[in-house]
């Protein structure tokens, strides 16, 4: 039964670093974009999301990013300072940057998609001197999302963060977050991906995004083919994602594990995977087995899937386990 170790002892379980922004979910749901007269406004972006969730859930967490000197950029701050996230490494643009706003869009529960608007954004803007190396040795895990690898200088800030994480001897966590908004193509995408990926212990990722990543190089890999690659450099446990068909993870140590998923009322398909990584991380973070913690994120999945936001819906840890007691998990 495979564990992940993490350093003890320190202020922080996890710093994230990456985007802040705001989701605009659909009020009028089961209906094109076109035909929606009116948005929910939540804060939104993947590893912000994913720190909101392990807040929820009772870990202490710090993030690292750059906000929108406006009242968006306020409503963000606010938000997670109330969630008690460590606001400190949060930076205000000083260029008129904006701030990222994700439309989307629920056609029905398994036809969503989202738009992002992009341009000029603050999140990728963080500058690699602007990144607290005293903040990542203070914490026991490191968070990366693959969209501030998008470009400069958010892409440095992440290396460099990435840096300081391995000096201090923390765990890192890349969930692979594949966004096509803001990359230039598809070959510049992998090559970031694959040099950050080289440096993680934890690499969470769909089908899809890891076969980005293995286009490039002109391979096609299956999920064991996949994890043992990046066997060969630092991972410890690779968590392929199949959607409604659950995950599989690969440890080190040859362990393979399939996950189950909890059978629910689906109102939107996005969130799945933020929602899943926040609980995956909790419980792995807690010491318990990969198993166990996949379960819970299948079960963190189920709940905020079900719901109209994805920051707003995390669950908390009651609702958490009356869901694995109660719930239908299917494997
Ligand atoms: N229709 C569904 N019903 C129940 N659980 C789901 C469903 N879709 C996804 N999940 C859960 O969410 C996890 C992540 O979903 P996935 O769609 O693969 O990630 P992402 O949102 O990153 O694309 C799955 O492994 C599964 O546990
Ligand atoms: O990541 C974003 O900027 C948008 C998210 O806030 C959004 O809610 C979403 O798409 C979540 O995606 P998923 O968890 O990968 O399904």
């Amino acid at each position: 039964m495979t564990t992940i170790t993490f350093p003890q002892g320190k202020q922080f379980d996890l710093v994230a670093i990456g985007r802040l922004c705001i989701d605009l979910n659909a009020n009028e749901i089961n209906r094109p974009m076109e035909e929606t007269m009116t948005f929910t406004k939540y804060v939104g972006g993947s590893p912000a999301n994913i720190a909101i969730g392990l807040a929820n859930l009772g870990l202490n967490i710090s993030f690292i990013g750059k906000i929108a000197n406006d009242q968006m950029g306020n409503f963000i701050r606010n938000y997670l300072a109330q969630k008690n996230i460590d606001t400190s490494n949060i930076v205000i643009d000083k260029t008129n940057a904006v701030t990222g706003l994700t439309f989307t869009e629920i056609k029905s529960p398994s036809d969503c998609s989202i738009l992002m608007y992009r341009n000029n954004v603050a999140d990728l803007l963080l500058h690699p001197v602007e990144v607290q190396e005293g903040l990542i040795a203070n914490s026991k895990a490191l968070l990366i999302s693959g969209t501030a690898l998008a470009s400069s200088p958010s892409r440095e800030a992440v290396f460099l963060a990435l840096d300081y994480a391995v000096k201090h001897g923390i765990r890192i966590i890349f969930d692979l977050d594949y966004r096509p908004y803001t990359w230039r193509d598809e070959a510049e995408t992998a090559v970031y991906y694959n040099l950050a990926a080289e440096k993680c212990d934890i690499i969470i990722g769909t089908r899809e995004e890891f076969n980005m990543m293995e286009k490039v190089l002109h391979v096609q890999l299956d999920d064991e083919q996949t994890a043992s690659k990046w066997f060969t450099y630092k991972a410890q446990l690779v968590v392929i994602k199949h959607g409604g068909d659950g995950s599989i993870a690969y440890a080190k140590d040859g362990s393979r594990t399939k996950s189950g998923v909890f059978r629910t009322s689906v109102l939107k398909s996005f969130g799945a995977g933020d929602s899943y990584a926040s609980a995956f991380i909790y419980k792995l973070m807690q010491g318990e087995t990969v198993d166990v913690a996949m379960k819970y994120g299948s079960a963190s999945a189920s709940i905020v899937i079900a719901k109209h936001s994805c920051s707003d819906a995390m669950p908390t840890l009651d609702e958490l386990e009356q869901k694995v007691k109660n719930g239908t998990y299917e494997t």
